[in-house]
């Protein structure tokens, strides 16, 4: 069957198709690499028009339009589930707001509360069924369209099309009206790791076996693991992760992933997102051993328990002595959010043989000054993202400590024992001050 009919009729300009926006709207634009470009500028031209329009997006990896042309947020209220680097400033000046989630939960948000006037997602070029498909961002986009009262697809030839899984497309029969466009997607390199990232993965990597199951996350450490384990000799691993990220390419094409071990989606990898260079983005693109879900079931503790061996690696922000994790705020300052590290932390220990390591650098450099990332306390206004009956590993450039089971005064001076030499003493003054310091400690 043609669509070609449909096609037209709903083919419009990036111009004509924003007009259905009216005041007062909450708007979704989309997550990761797969926000709207065209649609967002022509949006943005419409400014004076509009009042209180709220946009929602994910980790936006160029600046909305929309903020950049109403720098006093007097039209668009900027909204963000999980900041990258240009949220967070954004925030810091006041034109975007966090939304706190459980990355896992984030669809039924959608389908159980979230207003939605108008759905504005990129997407693929229909297939000859009548599909486009979401790319590597299926997320809550499903939900989403779900719940919106107009939906407008941006179609762009660049975005790959990834094969699911499942919600990883929509029919033309479920559009409203369809605009195209052809911007490049945002090119996201991991950077080399540094000797410290490198460190701490070398005490991750004797915990990882044939057959294991893994989740990585963004940032240096996780592609310096990502890295180790392509050059490793390890076999038959599978990956059941939240974001596919690029190292995962390094894992595969060097015969380490077979997914065969796997109970869920066995011999395919599972993933709900994915930005990275255009090495990933190649690599997604029609490749029948990736599976992209929708976030509820990729991040679904209880799913992702139901492998073996679920080994998961994410990263933190500061922990305190009893071990509370804070990987998403600096005191009051929203640096990102709790994502999916709750998830996998919770899941990961659940799988049989499971493990989660959170790491982070022992240190952290603020101008000249070098301040420990372990402290007595969080710092006042710090978020807690993964709670310390949930914290199984930790570990730093010093060593990996499990805190699974273990007193407060074991936890002080197992997470001192991996604090920067020169900040142990004072740790333990304040392990003493807070009491959980035993005279028998060292
Ligand atoms: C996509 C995935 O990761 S899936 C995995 C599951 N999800 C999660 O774990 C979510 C929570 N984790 C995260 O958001 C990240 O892993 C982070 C924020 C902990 C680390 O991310 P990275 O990209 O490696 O952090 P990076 O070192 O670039 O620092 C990010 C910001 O935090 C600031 N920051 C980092 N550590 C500290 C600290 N100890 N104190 C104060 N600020 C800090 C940095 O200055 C930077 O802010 P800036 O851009 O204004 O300079
Ligand atoms: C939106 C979630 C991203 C993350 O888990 O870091």
């Amino acid at each position: 069957m043609s669509y070609s009919g449909e096609y037209q009729k709903k083919l419009v300009t990036p111009e004509e198709a924003v007009r259905v926006v009216k005041s007062g709207d909450w708007v979704d634009y989309g997550a990761f690499a797969g926000q709207v470009v065209a649609l967002d500028k022509a949006l943005a031209a419409r400014k004076e028009e509009l009042f209180d329009v709220k946009i929602r997006a994910v980790t936006a990896l160029r600046a909305p339009e929309v903020v950049k042309a109403d720098p006093e947020a007097k039209h668009f209220i900027y909204n963000n589930w999980h900041f990258s680097g240009i949220d967070r400033k954004l925030h810091d000046k006041g034109l975007c707001y966090h939304i706190p989630l459980l990355y896992h939960e984030l669809p039924g948000y959608y389908r159980r509360f979230a207003d939605v006037d108008v759905a504005m997602l990129p997407v693929t070029p229909i297939d000859e069924h009548g599909f486009f498909n979401f790319g590597p961002q299926v997320s809550h986009a499903k939900a989403t369209c779900e719940k919106s009262k107009v939906i407008i697809l941006e179609v762009n030839p660049n975005i790959p099309r990834c094969l699911g899984g499942k919600e990883e497309s929509i029919h033309i029969s479920q559009v409203d009206y369809i605009v195209e466009s052809n911007w490049t997607l945002p090119q996201i390199p991991s950077g080399a790791p540094t000797e410290i990232e490198s460190k701490i993965a070398s005490y991750i990597m004797p915990e990882l076996e044939d057959g294991s199951c893994i989740q990585l996350g963004i940032g240096g450490m996780p592609n310096a693991v990502g890295q180790m384990i392509a050059q490793s000799d390890l076999n038959n691993l599978g990956l059941h992760s939240e974001m596919f990220t690029e190292s995962m390419v390094d894992m595969v094409e060097s015969g380490r992933v077979t997914g065969a071990n796997k109970t869920t989606d066995r011999y395919k990898i599972a993933y709900t997102f994915a930005f990275g260079t255009q090495k990933t983005y190649n690599f997604l693109n029609n490749n029948p051993m990736c599976a992209i879900y929708p976030v509820d079931y990729v991040n679904d503790p209880f799913i992702i328990a139901q492998n073996e061996k679920v080994i998961s690696i994410n990263n933190c922000i500061e922990v305190d002595l009893t071990g509370q994790v804070c990987s998403e705020s600096s005191g009051t300052r929203q640096i990102s959010g709790t994502g999916g590290q709750f998830d996998f932390a919770f899941g990961s220990y659940r799988s049989k043989g499971g493990k989660s390591f959170i790491a982070m650098e022992s240190t952290f450099k603020k101008g000249d000054e070098l301040r420990s990332r372990i402290k007595p306390s969080l710092t006042p206004g710090a978020i807690v993202t993964t709670h310390r009956a949930i914290v199984h590993y930790l570990v730093t450039e010093y060593g990996i400590v499990n805190l699974k089971g273990k007193s407060t005064w074991e936890r002080a001076e197992a997470l001192i024992s991996i604090a920067h030499p020169n900040v142990r003493e004072d740790l333990i003054k304040e392990a003493e001050n807070l009491g959980i310091w035993r005279r028998s400690n060292k």
